[in-house]
């Protein structure tokens, strides 16, 4: 069966500096895959060739077997810290229904439009605010109304770049469990710091620090993390231990 994602040892530099050095990943179909990794390690780099928004300097990117500009309308995309200004009067279903744009035809939004918009906001439990105004919502609901726009094209594959990033951990907590549901039928790529869902929710870890490991999870006993760490390890650093061996819980894993 071909991968959802494919790297074939993909560099990148934006400059002389190489971001990605000879990366090679492999993403199966029904993957829920975690991105982790230090600041300027290269997480977001990687998101972005993976949508075909950059070109790798050398290398192949295959999504679904195809070319990533050829793949778009599989994937579904939550950038990071999507900026929408507050002091535009738009509603939720006008930011779920943007989610649509690759699919609309012509300047209006059809009435398959408007249905796919109102499910993904009932996926995401969020029908009832379609007419707010998005500035309105909490930051959970902000992240569940954006996580509903990157749904409304129904995509096999799901790229999120920090979902939880600004919400308190009871909003993480659910969005993670969202997101464990939608991976019965989609593949998961999720960039975040939060460690604690990984045991319960995500399959495989992708560590990147200018090179990419990927570890199972199973590895990363989360009852074992938690009894040695507490409650309160909610990152991993990979300033240098990342082994093809796996993870050494007490050389990887810090307290933040
Ligand atoms: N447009 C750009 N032009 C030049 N350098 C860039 C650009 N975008 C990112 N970089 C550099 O590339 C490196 C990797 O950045 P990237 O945003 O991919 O890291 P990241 O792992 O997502 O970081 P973070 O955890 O802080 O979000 C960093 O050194 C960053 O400064």
């Amino acid at each position: 069966m071909e991968p959802a994602i494919a790297l074939e040892n993909v560099s990148f530099s934006y400059t002389r500096h190489k971001v990605l050095d000879d990366v090679t990943l492999t993403v199966p179909k029904g993957d829920f895959a975690m991105v982790v990794g230090p600041n300027g390690g290269g997480k977001t780099t990687l998101i972005k060739l993976i949508l075909g928004l950059f070109t790798p300097t050398s290398g192949q990117i295959s999504l679904f077997g195809k070319k990533p500009d050829s793949a778009w309308s599989r994937v579904g995309y939550m950038p990071q810290y999507t900026h929408v200004d507050m002091a535009f009067p738009v509603s939720v279903l006008d930011v779920v229904l943007m989610g649509r744009l690759e699919h609309s035809r012509g300047w209006r939004y059809t009435k398959a439009d408007q249905e796919a918009a109102h499910h993904a906001l009932s996926e995401v439990g969020l029908s009832d605010k379609a007419k707010r105004p998005f500035s309105s919502l909490s930051g959970g609901q902000r992240q569940r109304a954006l996580i509903a726009r990157a749904l409304c094209g129904n995509p096999e594959l799901l790229l999120m770049d920090e979902p939880t990033a600004n919400v308190d951990p009871a909003a993480e907590a659910s969005i993670f469990e969202l997101l464990s549901e939608l991976n019965s039928r989609m593949t998961i790529l999720v960039v975040s710091h939060d460690l604690g869902f990984v045991s319960k929710v995500v399959k495989s870890v992708i560590c990147v620090n200018r090179k990419v490991l990927v570890h199972p999870t199973s590895n990363l006993n989360g009852t074992l993390i938690n009894e040695i760490y507490g409650g309160d390890l909610r990152m991993v650093r990979h300033d240098h231990r990342c082994s093809h061996e796996g993870h050494c819980i007490n050389d990887n894993l810090r307290l933040r």
